[in-house]
């Protein structure tokens, strides 16, 4: 099914899934399509079209079940079942992230960090882990059955360790490094550049008026 569903409603449902947790938090049961879409500053008619790519979840008049639908949509992004990470570059973002308690919490496991820098191999995190040699990458990707791996390294070497991430069996990759990566493997890539977002907000406030 997941296949047929377009990204965007996808980077979408896992905006709802946000949302209804903290509804859930606050004692909400229901919630329409609307109201939904008040919140996170979306279309209601796009609310019930995102929604309706699994199955009707809202009742006319009612809305929908804030627990059912977060259930359904924890189901739909594999939110259910738990993932191992491994991160490659432990320099300021790669030992951020691996420190962050945020994706421990849903359900995304940093097992390991990798580098190849001998000056940060056996280095000691806050949280525990050692920083482990790139060189033995596919060894201790497959001990630790990671299933998702990140780029932190620089743009020269990203490519590089995309390739080390494939060819040891990485089921997916999430790359922070601002270059394009050649993947030949079908498996999913997901690019994140929040410069990108900056330069997205400094549009739109450049383009409001009376600025
Ligand atoms: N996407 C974003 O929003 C975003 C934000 C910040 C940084 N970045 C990017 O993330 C990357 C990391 O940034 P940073 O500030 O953490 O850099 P950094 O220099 O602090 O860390 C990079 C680490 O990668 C290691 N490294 C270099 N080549 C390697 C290789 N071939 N194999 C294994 N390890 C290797 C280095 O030893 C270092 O520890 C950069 O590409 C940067 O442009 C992206």
């Amino acid at each position: 099914m997941e296949g047929k569903i377009p990204k965007p409603t996808i980077k979408r449902l896992a905006v709802y899934y946000r949302c209804l947790e903290n509804l859930i938090k606050s004692g909400k049961e229901t919630v329409s399509s609307q109201e939904l879409g008040t919140y996170l500053n979306i279309k209601a008619s796009q609310v019930r079209k995102d929604l309706s790519y699994f199955g009707e979840f809202g009742k006319r008049g009612i809305g929908y079940q804030t627990r059912r639908l977060l259930d359904g949509i924890a189901e739909i992004l594999g939110i259910k079942r738990t993932w191992n990470v491994c991160i490659v570059g432990a320099g300021n973002l790669g030992i951020a992230l691996a420190n962050y308690p945020g994706l421990s919490k849903g359900g995304y496991h940093v097992k390991v960090i990798f580098d190849n820098n001998p000056a940060k191999i056996g280095m000691k995190l806050q949280n525990g882990l050692i920083v482990e040699d790139l060189k033995n990458f596919e060894k201790v990707t497959k001990e630790k059955e990671i299933h998702i791996g990140v780029i932190t390294v620089p743009a020269e070497s990203a490519q590089q360790v995309a390739d080390i991430m494939l060819s040891s069996g990485i089921k997916g990759i999430i790359n922070f490094a601002p270059v394009k990566l050649s993947i030949p493997k079908k498996i999913p890539v997901e690019e994140i550049d929040i410069s990108l977002t900056f330069r997205a907000l400094s549009f739109q406030i450049s383009t409001q008026k009376n600025q």
